[in-house]
């Protein structure tokens, strides 16, 4: 079993055993209301923890201070996420924070500090000021790398800076004016976010983030079911950020339909839709139907008036060289739904003149 002697590490540290709190029986004894914490012993006293001088973490030369977790002063500085806990103490003084976290820890951060118990400044229960910082947000920065990686945790894994009373989240936007998002990031002065685009600060997939599936805007559009097209899936973008919804041939399941090379067909699609004014559905071709088999759409874009409740149908004209054989619910064509605006013919005697004028139909060049 390997336990610290309070007179050697006052030695190194080379202070008076007065002045430092060093963790032992009868200290962990009064924290725990009497008793030793359980974590207390299973760590110190079943002989598993080795001070950090056995366990290679660092040198431990006479006369220098041995610091916890093998920080030294230098680290320490570099990783100011832990500096309240680690930077600048003893292992002593480290395992007696712990101590009295675990024994205590709970107690003391719903109630705020005990009074005269201020060299604890772990415990204090006035919110940190200032920005937050990657290793408060999460597993984010060098911080949170090194919390995920369990490097410097106490040795039952668990992060001692997750504490309520330095969670910025409980405070924010209370006592210090600024706002937060859901993440707890801070609104103003992040570069290339600006605070008045609230579909980016909700972090909700909505207008402009394609990524997530959603369009600016929904149009809803009423789709009735022939009898002939019952059972056929129903027409949809097969990608978040596809254009067209696309569309099946409604044939019998037990027809086919073949278009001989340089002839045309009219495909039933089995539904009838009803646009809402102002929008008109473009039937379109397949490239994948064009580039392989050369079937395209012979009217190309078809154009579905919003006031049609007709079937829609796709007239095929197959530009290969051999018969193309349709089966039902065989992807034809893709209907893409456009706006359409209101336009107003004004008759005048003299058109305004542009750099083009007259001139088209090959006039730049071929
Ligand atoms: O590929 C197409 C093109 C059109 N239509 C339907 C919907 C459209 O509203 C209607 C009329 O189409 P369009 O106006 O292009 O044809 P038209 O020759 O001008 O016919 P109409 O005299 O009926 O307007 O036919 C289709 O189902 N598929």
């Amino acid at each position: 079993m390997v336990r610290h002697r309070a007179g050697a590490g006052a030695a190194h540290q080379g202070r008076s055993g007065n002045e430092r709190q060093i963790p032992g029986q009868a200290r962990g004894n009064r924290a725990a209301g009497g008793r030793p914490c359980r974590l207390y012993r299973r760590q110190y006293r079943s002989g598993d923890h080795q001070p950090h001088h056995r366990q290679g973490h660092h040198d431990s030369g006479h006369g220098r201070r041995r610091l916890c977790h093998g920080q030294d002063e230098r680290r320490g500085r570099e990783y100011r996420g832990r500096q309240l806990l680690r930077r600048g103490r003893t292992d002593r003084e480290c395992r007696w924070q712990r101590h009295l976290y675990h024994c205590r820890g709970r107690r003391l951060r719903r109630s705020g500090p005990r009074p005269g118990r201020g060299r604890h400044d772990l415990y204090r229960g006035e919110p940190r000021r200032g920005p937050r910082r990657p290793a408060d947000i999460g597993h984010a920065g060098r911080t949170g790398r090194r919390r995920r990686h369990g490097r410097g945790n106490p040795p039952d894994g668990r992060s001692l800076l997750r504490r309520p009373q330095h969670d910025h989240r409980h405070f924010r936007g209370r006592d210090r004016g600024i706002e937060h998002d859901d993440l707890g990031r801070q609104e103003k002065g992040r570069a290339g976010h600006s605070a008045a685009r609230p579909h980016q600060r909700r972090g909700r997939p909505t207008g402009r983030n394609l990524r997530g599936g959603a369009r600016a805007v929904t149009i809803r559009i009423g789709l009735k079911w022939l009898a002939h097209g019952v059972g056929l899936p129903l027409p949809r973008q097969q990608t978040a950020g596809a254009a067209g919804l696309d569309l099946a041939a409604a044939i019998g399941p037990d027809e086919e339909m073949t278009i001989a090379p340089g002839d045309y067909a009219m495909v039933p699609t089995g539904l009838a839709i009803a646009l809402p004014e102002g929008f008109e559905a473009q039937i379109r071709p397949r490239s994948g139907l064009a580039a392989k088999h050369g079937i395209t759409v012979l009217n190309s874009p078809g154009t579905v008036d919003a006031d049609y409740r007709g079937e829609v149908k796709i007239l095929l004209i197959n530009h290969g060289k051999l018969p193309f054989v349709l089966r039902r619910g065989e992807r034809v064509a893709q209907m893409v739904v456009a706006r359409v605006d209101a336009v107003e013919l004004v008759e005048m005697d003299e058109l305004d003149a542009t750099e083009r004028g007259t001139g088209g139909h090959g006039s730049t060049g071929r």
